[in-house]
């Protein structure tokens, strides 16, 4: 274990991570945070929920001079919801030093943000959409800057971002310091990157796998029209503190939270064509604890960091092994344990060996539930309620009324009756869910999907194909609206 002293960062900063509660350096830290503290250029590649925004956020906030009032520091994020989260965790991380840190994202008044951008911030996190907006209007300008932070690098640098991203490259200096980070980093997209970089050094914070050990990975073979009978079954046995639920279009987030709400739960769903003011309260509703299901295509896959996410459902296989590592990466989260389990109707089973094979472990098979067992778990969860409440609560003005109500019946009627009402029993409400095409097979997944993105042949610049459902023309179109924000989400169907 690594103490944060040993590192060499300024008594400010140290302060503000005793705040924070942070004891000891993560290994990514303890890796990283030396060679940034020396302007190295890095490619960090650690597991998801070990600490990645500190390892890149501590060196960056000791870095910025706070007497001056340029920007200095910028840090690129594919998602609204990361930009937010990577500027709160940089605002506590620069408490100490008093650093202005400013998020600017697509979905939000940008008059409200060309305000905030003349209070002289001296660290931007933003997408690259609404980073480019405001280099475009002047507002935001960057030959200060002194160190660039590309978030879910290999996301950022996907075909989807990476013109925006080399526009704003090449806005900063050339001297620049360029730090990527991500849980995974496919060669071609390494090789790519260390095109715009100085001698990068590449640190990979050794783990056998890919995904977090604390994780249990379950796959559920199951028939696409008995996919969410199976689900809520999970659920009700399962009983997540908070769960999310991942599907592989808008249309499905919005049709399964739905169907999810008809049967009793309390989800919510979340995807790119909410507005901003619905996806913000959605998540906040759900950290709050007041939506206990998260429904969401990859939008929330990356960096989100929501304590209590005790279980991730892949309601539908993702589309490659990369998406498949950072969406069950929202469990398991800084050394605490979590479940993940993923369907796979018969046609996709050649999936499941693609991402077992990128992540070098195996999935552990789990027979579909049934309903009896369904009710079983459900009749636990009561039980668990009932003793939770003898613990806790003041019974007293109950004791009367009970000692009553034994006078009539049985204490083991009564104890059943108060069970079957606490109880949620397995509910056949019917739901509409539009079927989804399976994924194509196994060898059109690894041409169309992965080779596709990142073959060689591809990689110069600007000249990559579109990712299956994406249309380059429409995403282009986009380009110039002043309203662009994260277009990329849209195109992508998420
Ligand atoms: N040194 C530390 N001590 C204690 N907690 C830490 C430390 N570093 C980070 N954390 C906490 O661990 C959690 C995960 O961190 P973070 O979100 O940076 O992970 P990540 O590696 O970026 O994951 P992902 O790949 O999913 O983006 C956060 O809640 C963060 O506050
Ligand atoms: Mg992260």
């Amino acid at each position: 274990m690594t103490k944060f002293q040993d590192l060499g960062i300024s008594p400010a900063t140290m302060k503000s991570l005793k705040r924070m509660g942070f004891e000891e350096a993560t290994p990514v830290q303890a890796q990283t945070i030396p060679l940034s503290l020396e302007n190295k250029d890095l490619i960090g590649q650690a597991q998801t929920g070990t600490g990645k925004t500190a390892a890149f956020g501590i060196p960056l906030i000791d870095k910025i001079d706070v007497n001056s009032n340029v920007v200095q520091g910028i840090v690129i994020a594919p998602t609204r919801e990361l930009a937010i989260q990577v500027s709160e965790e940089l605002y506590k991380i620069g408490y100490g030093k008093r650093a202005r840190v400013l998020s600017i994202y697509g979905g939000q008044d940008i008059n409200r943000q060309i305000r905030a951008l003349k209070k002289f911030p001296q660290i931007i996190v933003g997408t690259p959409g609404r980073i480019l907006d405001h280099i475009n209007r002047k507002t935001l300008r960057l030959e200060n800057v002194h160190t660039v932070i590309l978030d879910e690098a290999d996301e950022m640098l996907n075909m989807g971002f990476i013109e925006d991203i080399e526009s704003i490259l090449a806005q900063t200096p050339e001297e620049r310091q360029t730090l990527l980070f991500s849980a995974t980093m496919p060669a071609p997209i390494q090789r790519m990157a260390e095109k715009f970089m100085k001698n990068p050094e590449v640190v990979k914070v050794k783990a056998k796998e890919m995904t977090v050990p604390s994780i249990e990975q379950f796959y559920v073979e199951v028939q696409e029209k008995s996919k969410f009978d199976i689900l809520t079954r999970l659920l009700n046995i399962q009983a997540p503190e908070l769960a999310i639920v991942f599907g592989r279009t808008k249309r499905r987030v919005d049709e399964l939270s739905e169907a999810l709400n008809l049967r009793g739960y309390m989800a919510e769903g979340i995807h790119g064509d909410l507005s901003q003011a619905k996806r913000m309260s959605v998540l906040k509703k759900f950290k709050e604890g007041s939506i206990d299901v998260l429904v969401a295509t990859d939008v929330a896959a990356r960096g989100l960091d929501i304590s209590g996410v005790t279980h991730v459902y892949n309601f539908d296989i993702p589309q490659d092994p990369e998406s498949y590592v950072h969406r069950i990466g929202r469990t398991g989260r800084a050394g605490k344990t979590g479940m993940a389990m993923t369907l796979i109707t018969p046609r996709e089973k050649s999936y499941l060996s693609v991402v077992e094979k990128t992540i070098k472990r195996k999935m552990e098979k789990m027979v579909p539930p049934t309903l009896d067992e369904a009710l079983e778990g459900q009749q636990k969860a009561a039980i668990e309620k009932i003793l939770q409440s003898i613990e806790s609560e003041n019974l007293q003005y109950y004791k009367q009324a009970a000692d009553e109500l034994l006078e009539q019946q049985d204490a083991s009627t009564i104890v059943a009756a108060v069970l079957k009402m606490l109880t949620k029993e397995p509910d056949s409400t019917p739901v509409t869910l539009t079927e989804e095409k399976p994924l194509p097979m196994k060898k059109d997944f690894r041409n169309n999907d992965r080779r596709g993105k990142y073959d060689s042949k591809n990689r110069s610049k600007g000249s990559f194909k579109p990712r299956q459902g994406q249309s380059q023309g429409n995403r282009r179109s986009n380009h110039s609206s002043s309203n662009r924000t994260d277009s990329r989400s849209n195109s992508y169907n998420r």
